[in-house]
Parts: C-alpha cells; structure tokens; sequence
C-alpha cells in the first residue's frame, strides 16, 4: 500500500458580500462585489493534526475584506484584489494563493431625464469578474464576464459535418444562434503588476469587441465565432495574452406546424434547454508561456 500524503490544498473565504458606497460628493458611486478568498502555502499541519497555529481564520479573511473596502476603497475588482492578496502575501506562513471577485453592475436611476445621485437599478445581465492568483512568486492578473446572452435570429448555419448511423441533425444555413458567453482575459504580467491597466476601460473594450463579432460575422459554427471574438479582442488590445471562453449554444428549434396546416419559414421556434452544446477554448499569442496556474480551479474554463 503507498502511503497516503496530502495533496494540493487552499482554505479561506467564500462569497463575501461587499458594497462599497463612494460618498465623497453628493454624487455617490457604488461597487457590489461577492469576493472570495482562498490562501495556499504552509497549512498541512491543520488539515494532518488539527495544529492550526499557522492559520489566520477565514473570518479574519473576511473582516480584512470589510475594512481593505473602508480603507482602500474599491476602483476596480482586479485592483481591490491585488491589495488584498498581496496583504496576506506578507504572512510568512501564506505562500500563495486565490483572490475571486464578482461584481454586480449597477446603472443610475434617470428621473426627469436626469441621472439621480444616490438611487441606482440593477443593470445587465452578465456579471463581471476578477481573479488574482499568486503562485511560486508570481502573480496573474484575469479580467472576465460571465452569462452575457446573446442571440442573433439570422446569420448562422451549420452545414458540412460528417453523417453516421446515428447523425439525424439537418445541416442548416439558416438558424438561430444564441448563448450565454463566459470569457476570462490573461493581463501581460507587465502590464498587470506596473498598475499601467485600466481595468474597467479593458473590461467595456473586451465586452464590446465580444457582442460586435458575435453579430457581424456570419457564423458557420459556434466555434467559429468564439475564435473570431477572441482573435478580435487580441488583436485590439495589447495587454492581454490570453482570452477563454465557455459558450453554451442554447438551441431553438422550428417547430413543426405542419399538423396545423401552417408553414414555418423560421418564424415560431422552440427553445431547448437541456442538452446543449458547449464550447471551450482559449485564443492565445503564439510562443506566449502557458501559465497553468493561472486557470486551474477556475471552474468552467480549460
Ligand atoms: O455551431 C455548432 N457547432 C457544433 O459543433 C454543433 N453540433 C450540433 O449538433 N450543432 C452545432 N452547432
């Protein structure tokens, strides 16, 4: 029998909720974070004996959470984590570790025509996200967004693919495609670590590029316009190498009318909702270092 030894391991702090009201002005700016925080480094002893003399508690984490939002305030996800993480950086027992943020956006109320001071709606559906990992010294830097729903009622077919005895799908050149994209971005780590990235321009820019490739190209597979929309957004923006994707296609299928003796030139669709396709893959530069660490645990991303 092998010995029996611990493996990879990190503990912290799940789903922090945090709002940070801006107020220096009459005109208040709100961040609505849900932070999570996961430590790595010289913790066996706890997980092997109970021993935890080494382990600041996953409420201290949460607590430094609420008052690194009074302190320093929040500018971006990407920045409040960085500060986060490297604070408990300075432990001698934390090696490494996992900083996660979601970030709720929310749009000013207009009354009269005008943007209200302090009063403010839920806006978009998709949400935006963050992660800072530090491992073995180094640090990554990824921006994202998840569950941004798209659907385009033309423009997208599916044809050619090879038929066996279980094929029945029809080739299509017309269809409607529709999914629910989830993206995370790699920063450069120059560009991270110098504090040279604005964060929310980079996140506006991405998500843009992202929604006019998914509509102008004429899609000939799902894969295709993932590949198109990470190509764009490098192409665009320099201080990213690395772009993933998880999309989900969110099949509608024409129903068939003819019982009724009506037509259905596709006009009256059925949603489908499960099974569905799904998409993974990552757009890179060529000859860029694969950074592993960077992504591993990140659930839903290869
Ligand atoms: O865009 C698509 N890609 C596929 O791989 C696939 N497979 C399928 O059944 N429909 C589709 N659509």
């Amino acid at each position: 029998m092998n010995e029996i030894v611990l493996g990879p391991n990190q503990y912290g702090k799940a789903e922090v909720r945090v709002v940070r009201v801006h107020r220096e002005t009459e005109v208040h700016q709100i961040r609505d974070l849900n932070v999570t925080s996961f430590l790595r480094g010289d913790f066996a002893e706890t997980f092997l004996t109970g021993d935890n003399s080494k382990v600041l508690a996953t409420d201290t984490q949460k607590n430094t959470v609420y008052a690194f939002a009074k302190k320093y305030g929040i500018s971006s996800p990407e920045e409040f984590l960085l500060t986060l993480g490297r604070h408990f950086l300075s432990y001698p027992e934390v090696h490494g570790g996992r900083w996660l943020a979601e970030s709720y956006p929310w749009e000013r109320i207009t009354v009269e025509g005008r943007p209200h001071e302090h009063s403010f709606v839920r806006s978009t559906q998709e949400i935006r996200t963050a992660a800072v990992t530090s491992q073995d010294g180094a640090e990554y830097v990824l921006g994202g967004f998840k569950d941004l729903t798209v659907l385009k009622s033309t423009g997208s077919e599916f044809t050619g693919f090879p038929r066996d005895e279980y094929t029945t799908l029809p080739e299509t050149t017309d269809r409607i495609m529709a999914t629910d994209i989830s993206a995370r971005w790699l920063y450069q780590d120059d560009a991270a670590q110098a504090g040279s990235v604005d964060f929310d321009a980079v996140f506006a820019q991405v998500k843009q590029i992202v929604l006019e490739q998914f509509a102008a190209v004429h899609s000939l597979s799902l894969q295709q316009t993932l590949y198109a929309a990470g190509s764009a957004v490098l192409e665009a923006v320099p201080q990213i190498e690395d772009i993933r994707f998880a999309m989900p296609n969110n099949h509608h299928y024409v129903v068939d009318l003819t019982p009724f003796g009506l037509e259905n030139p596709n006009e009256v669709f059925e949603a489908g909702v499960l099974p569905y396709g799904l998409m993974n893959a990552s757009v890179t530069r060529a000859g860029a270092q694969p950074k592993p660490a960077a992504w591993q645990w990140i659930p839903g991303f290869v």
